[in-house]
């Protein structure tokens, strides 16, 4: 990995048509139920579910820790304004004033409520109200470490993760310990968690072997996992994208016969640590075989995280021509730090899934150079700072992410973790 891709390697487009394309007046494929058949949805629907429209909007209170103290009580608990002036498929802005709502500096007592709110809407509309975080610490996050985590502290960070409201969390592979020695305990820790309630727990299975270990240790959802770029498809599971396709069809339909939920993964999405950057048109290729196999979610790796809005936008443009944009997830590494743009401007083209991985833990063994996962305090605390509901607790997810950390005895890759803990230890002096 030498170099972020550059527009002048990007395949040709017009970046900016694609992201005014995506404004906010677009409207998102109606949502559908999760399922192991196709589902192919015809036409662009703007009565989505999953979006800002009549409700009010109950903002949760972890989304501002910082201000806590100070909280003036009488304002109430809910933010959000119930308005009816805007189409389904909008985010709404509550009252843009509120003390508890802005940090201080931004604080304005004379600033126009509708103005705000106005502004607040033609920027912001668009972004799904709730977002599902499928978080891969556990599986991706711990897979590249050189010294073994004992099984017993894994399986402490799926519950604590579980315990956090995520609703699904990634908690091992089926490899060959060959290929990636960390996971071979991958028996015994779903021994542990695999009567787990409140979260749905896949693990990735590489081929049919996998998926029937898988099976046999009491997994009920598996991923598979197949790239965009040739290279990397040999150096991560020793064939060509064509023979993976063709082993995860005998997953997928082996799946289907118990009916398990199986997720696929796409890797290099925009760029390989060999190729460099890689075609928009062949990722939709890979996507859609996925999908058509039956793959219920379809992840879309950037696993050298050289992506920047600027290559998500035709990349996702591509994809979503061929597989519904709720059937897509992200999944972004945080090399260049440009992970929560690239989620962003993914929501904003109606993307509701995210993968992210607890205290920024991650790498792929076979991705030289390739750095963590973004970290899913990060991502949760943007969501909550956009108004946009996760079902997870920030401070519990921190807990999780101390107790890996000091395990691994490193600092986090998180930097909303770092803050709020400064945050924390700074007023427990006041
Ligand atoms: C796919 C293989 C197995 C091919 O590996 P191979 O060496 O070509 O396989 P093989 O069929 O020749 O078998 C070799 C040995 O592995 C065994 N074997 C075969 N299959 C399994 C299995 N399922 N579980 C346990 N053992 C297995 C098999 O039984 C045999 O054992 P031996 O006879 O030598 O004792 C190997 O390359 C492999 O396990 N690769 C996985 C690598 C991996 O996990 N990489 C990280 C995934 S992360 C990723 O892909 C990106 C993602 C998803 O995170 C998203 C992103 O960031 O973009």
């Amino acid at each position: 990995l030498e170099e972020p891709l550059g527009f002048d390697k990007l395949p040709s487009m017009s970046t900016i048509d694609r992201i005014q394309r995506y404004s906010s007046t677009a409207c998102r494929p109606r949502v559908d139920d999760m399922g192991m058949g196709n589902r192919w949805i015809e036409g662009r629907d703007c009565s989505t579910s999953n979006s800002y429209d009549e409700e009010c909007h109950d903002y949760m209170s972890e989304s501002f820790p910082w201000k806590r103290h100070t909280r003036d009580k009488s304002q109430g608990d809910t933010l959000g304004r119930r308005t009816s002036s805007l189409g389904r498929n909008h985010m709404m802005f509550g009252n843009g004033c509120d003390k508890w709502y802005f940090p201080e500096h931004q604080y304005n007592p004379k600033c126009n409520d509708k103005d705000r709110r106005d502004t607040a809407n033609k920027y912001l509309k668009g972004i799904p109200k709730f977002v599902k975080i499928v978080e891969v610490g556990p599986r991706d996050g711990l897979q590249n470490e050189k010294n073994t985590v004992p099984t017993s502290i894994k399986v402490e960070l799926i519950r604590r993760l579980v315990a956090s409201g995520l609703p699904v969390v990634e908690a091992t592979s089926f490899v060959s310990p060959k290929w990636v020695p960390q996971l071979a305990d991958a028996k015994d820790v779903m021994a542990n968690v695999r009567n787990l309630e409140g979260a749905r727990l896949p693990v990735l299975t590489p081929n049919l072997k996998g998926f029937e270990a898988a099976i046999a240790a009491g997994a009920k959802e598996v991923a598979v996992f197949a790239s965009a770029s040739e290279s990397f498809s040999k150096s991560n599971i020793n064939c060509s994208i064509e023979e993976s396709l063709a082993r995860y069809r005998l997953v997928a339909l082996a799946a289907k016969e118990l009916s398990i939920p199986v997720r696929g993964y796409v890797s290099c999405v925009v760029g390989c640590p060999v190729e460099g950057a890689i075609p928009s048109s062949k990722v939709a290729y890979v996507a859609k075989e996925l999908y058509d196999m039956g793959c219920f979610e379809i992840s879309l790796g950037d696993t050298i995280g050289v992506a920047t809005p600027g290559t998500v936008v035709p990349m996702l443009d591509a994809v979503m021509a061929v597989v519904p944009s709720e059937k897509l997830a992200v999944h972004f590494h945080d090399t260049y730090g440009q992970s929560l743009p690239n989620i962003l401007i993914s929501l904003q083209m109606g993307i509701s899934t995210v993968d992210s991985s607890i205290a920024g833990l991650g790498g792929c063994p076979y991705a030289k150079g390739a750095s963590g996962n973004v970290a899913t305090e990060d991502v949760v605390y943007m969501l909550n700072g956009l108004g946009v509901k996760t079902n997870v607790d920030l401070s519990k997810l921190m807990l999780a992410g101390d107790f890996i950390n000091k395990h691994l005895g490193r600092p986090s890759g998180s930097k909303t973790a770092i803050a709020l803990s400064r945050v924390r230890a700074d007023a427990s002096k006041i």
